[in-house]
């Protein structure tokens, strides 16, 4: 089931591509401060049903893996976070109704649901729908009607909470709203015989994206009214709600993060924003020693020229305590050889906080050691300390590393030693490489 690796880059050249979009912990559900909340109920449709040929693989693609974790669960979690959402269908093929199951369980998905597609995109979506309108499940249910629904293809990952507040608010006011993007290539039209027929001039039109917005009466109606060679060939909701509902969808231009993973090399750029995003911040932890806070301090200015985001903290008490449900990664400061037992200490508490429940964690345990005195006190940490405690944290999908650093009296050796040493954190961060968990790398 996992997405074989990959060591392709991303082609998208696009400048308004935000270089980060957010990937959100639950625990960050509703907490954002910019996002402005909706003041009617709307629930998402979320087709998954397609077996996705176009990537050539054998997986669909909204099943494949991500550091551990399908595609489907990232665009869930994107939508479980909004608190104003208050419901998801998720529409899957009969024969992954179970192992969707499985994923809402693993991944501790709370507003989900799960029904079974159709042959087509429009016949899953039209399933969802008729699932949210409690079709069969008696009045009661109906009472329940969103306002607004809210339809997303599975495979477009990083839609964001502010984007979806303007579909809502546009559906609501207009009946229906769609994403759109401005196309790419030119659309021509071709003869029979394969020749050129007429080319469309570009400007006067925009490729169609998702999320799209409608109230739940005109997507209702819309897939009521609809034909079945619509249900068979139709790809366009917006369309549906022109055609049978009247509805002139408002359409408003949506970030390049919206596209849709189509193809394999789709999954190779997802998954590199995805690393990029989880690589952002690390929390450098202290244990309050003043020699820790030197080197903590030391690192900070190194790893500054590296575009990795730095906080040094004695400890994790207190308010400290938020940094367990922020997406950051840890780094543990030791100057004691004995201090390993810091770094139990720190992944006791991120296990305590399910904190590596959605995504694999790193830590990263930087020991400081004298080169005079190769073993302080003669308590040198054994090798297989850190490989017992990087084996078991594995298990709770912790990355622990460790980099040893020599204390120099030569100031410019110093410096090199620190640079090297932040140059490596940085590459552990971003790259969470498997093989190199557990080793005392030295810098
Ligand atoms: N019978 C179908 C077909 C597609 N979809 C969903 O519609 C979204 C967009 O469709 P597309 O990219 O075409 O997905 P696939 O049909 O899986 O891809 P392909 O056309 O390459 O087979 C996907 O999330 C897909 O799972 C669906 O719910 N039911
Ligand atoms: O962007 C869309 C407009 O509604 C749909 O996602 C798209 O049309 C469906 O994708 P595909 O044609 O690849 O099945």
């Amino acid at each position: 089931m996992e997405f074989n690796q990959i060591n392709m880059q991303t082609d998208d050249c696009d400048p308004d591509r935000p270089a980060h979009p957010r990937i959100f912990l639950t625990d960050e559900a509703g907490k954002s401060d910019r996002a402005r909340a909706v003041d009617f109920p709307v629930s998402v449709v979320l087709p998954a049903g397609g077996t996705g040929e176009r990537t050539g693989l054998q997986t669909p693609k909204q099943f494949c893996t991500f550091l551990g974790r399908p595609l489907i669960s990232y665009t869930v979690q994107a939508f479980e976070r909004v608190s104003w959402i208050q419901s998801i269908v998720v529409v899957v093929a009969k024969e992954n109704m179970d192992l969707m199951t499985d994923i809402i369980q693993r991944f501790q998905h709370k507003k989900v649901r799960v029904v079974p597609g159709g042959s087509t995109r429009h016949r899953s979506i039209c399933n969802g729908v008729l699932a949210l309108g409690g079709e069969g499940e008696g009045e009661t249910a109906a009472i329940d009607r969103p306002k607004v629904v809210i339809i997303h293809d599975a495979v477009r990952p990083f839609v964001e909470e502010d984007f979806l507040y303007k579909i809502a608010m546009a559906a609501k006011e207009q009946g229906a709203a769609g994403a759109i993007r401005p196309l790419v290539s030119t659309v021509i039209a071709t003869t029979a015989e394969g020749y050129l027929d007429h080319s469309l001039e570009r400007a006067k039109y925009r490729a169609s994206e998702m999320p799209q917005g409608f109230t739940f009466d005109v997507i209702y109606q819309a897939y009521q009214r609809c034909t079945e060679s619509d249900f068979e060939f139709g790809t366009e909701c917006l369309h549906l709600a022109l055609q049978y509902c009247g509805t002139n969808a408002k359409l408003i231009q949506g970030p390049p993060t919206l596209w849709k993973v189509t193809y394999k090399r789709d999954l190779a750029a997802a998954e590199s924003i995805i690393k990029d995003t989880l690589s952002r911040s690390a929390c450098i932890v202290t244990g309050g020693s003043a020699h820790a806070a030197t080197l903590a301090d030391a690192l900070q200015k190194a790893v500054g020229a590296l575009a990795l985001e730095l906080e040094v903290i004695p400890d994790l008490m207190g308010e400290n305590s938020s940094y367990l449900l922020k997406e950051w990664n840890f780094i543990q400061v030791s100057v004691d050889s004995s201090c390993l037992s810091e770094v139990e200490t720190l992944l006791r508490d991120l296990e305590a906080a399910n904190r590596a429940l959605l995504h694999p964690l790193v830590v990263i345990w930087v020991r400081l050691s004298s080169s005079d005195e190769p073993s302080i006190s003669g308590r040198e940490v054994e090798p297989s300390g850190i490989m017992e405690l990087a084996s078991e944290a594995k298990t709770q999908n912790i990355l622990l590393y460790g980099i040893e650093i020599h204390q120099a009296k030569d100031t410019e050796q110093w410096e090199r030693s620190v640079l090297k040493a932040a140059e490596i954190t940085s590459a552990l961060i971003r790259d969470r490489t498997p093989a190199l968990v557990g080793q005392l790398l030295q810098a």
